[in-house]
């Protein structure tokens, strides 16, 4: 049996490029992103790279709510890598809020 990976910020450029990286390892994949810095063009592509079509779940992770029913539905995930952050310099600088600075 598949071991289920969540992916948070999957559909970003480095999430994107380890869920192609896990499936191709046969690890089944689940994502979380809220696409505020990519798009749901993203698992796509990655189906048309793997011939794998990831889960995904299009969530802010502060909706814990959300997040809650999302990790009661997938009670078997065994780890989760998380990449669903701000942490460019520029958006760090124009708008330090989002980091609670
Ligand atoms: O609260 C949040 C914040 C972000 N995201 C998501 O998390 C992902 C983060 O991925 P990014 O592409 O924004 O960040 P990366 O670090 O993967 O990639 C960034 O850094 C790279 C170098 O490290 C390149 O410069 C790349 O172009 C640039 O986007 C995005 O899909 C974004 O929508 C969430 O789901 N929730």
């Amino acid at each position: 049996m598949k071991q289920k990976i969540l992916v948070t910020g999957g559909c970003g450029y480095i999430g994107s490029h380890t869920v192609v990286e896990l499936i191709k390892n046969n690890f089944e994949v689940l994502i979380i992103d809220d696409l505020s810095n990519s798009n749901k063009e993203t698992i796509s592509n990655i189906q048309k790279i793997t011939g794998v079509k990831p889960t995904f779940y299009a969530c802010d992770l502060k909706e814990i709510h959300r997040v809650r029913n999302i990790l009661k539905e997938n009670k078997d995930i065994e780890a989760t890598i998380h990449f669903a952050a701000y942490k460019a310099v520029t958006s760090i600088y124009y708008n330090p809020r989002v980091f609670g600075v």
